[in-house]
């Protein structure tokens, strides 16, 4: 006897978020604004979502030094929408810019956006997002002190969320809870 297909709606489990293909190093894509964005290789992937090196300069490769990312994913994936609305609202380039100025800071910790848009390959879309290259990421330092912080960054760490979460974040369209 065939299985029985199961009633649709209750019970069913989410439908599942897609990860998008690799993109070859060279694609460009072009941002709402007309830009044109060159991908370099893969650099990182989030749970949605893959990261690239990118360039603006689209005549050449894009190098190990680029100064930009683009998180590209398929466009009817939530995640990157809900973050790109993010992105555009609170990491105005010239946002940031004032409040490191204003507050005597080196750096805010937080990529700036520099555009978005989507991207039709092979038939399909993907929606992608364009911020600064940031350095290393925490859980990658983290798996290089052996899983443990020395207290001393814990605090260090402890306070610039604090300045990003607390001050920079609810005054400039996010609003935290804890
Ligand atoms: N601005 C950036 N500069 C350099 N590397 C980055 C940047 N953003 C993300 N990465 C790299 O890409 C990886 C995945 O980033 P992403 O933000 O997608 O992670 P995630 O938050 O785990 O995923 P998701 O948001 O999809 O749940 C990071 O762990 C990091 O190595």
């Amino acid at each position: 006897m065939p299985p029985k297909k199961k009633a649709a709606g209750k019970g069913r489990a989410p439908a599942k978020r897609q990860l998008a293909e690799e993109f070859p190093p060279g694609e460009v894509l072009i941002d709402t604004g007309k830009k044109s964005w060159k991908l370099g290789a893969p650099i990182g992937q989030g749970g949605f979502g893959l990261l690239y090196l990118a360039h603006e300069n689209t005549a050449k490769p894009v190098g190990a030094d680029a100064p930009y990312v683009i998180k590209v994913e398929p466009s009817d994936n939530g995640p990157l929408f809900s973050e790109l609305k993010f992105y555009m609202r609170a990491a105005k380039p010239d946002l940031i810019q004032s409040w490191v100025k204003s507050h005597k800071l080196n750096v805010l910790g937080v990529p700036r956006y520099w555009g978005s848009g989507l991207h039709e390959r092979g038939g399909k879309r993907y929606r992608f997002m364009v911020i600064d290259r940031l350095g290393t990421d925490l859980q990658k330092k983290f798996e290089e002190c052996g899983r443990r912080f020395p207290r001393k960054l814990v605090l260090q760490l402890a306070l610039r969320l604090v300045g990003v979460f607390i001050s920079f974040f609810p005054l400039n369209g996010r609003v935290v809870s804890f």
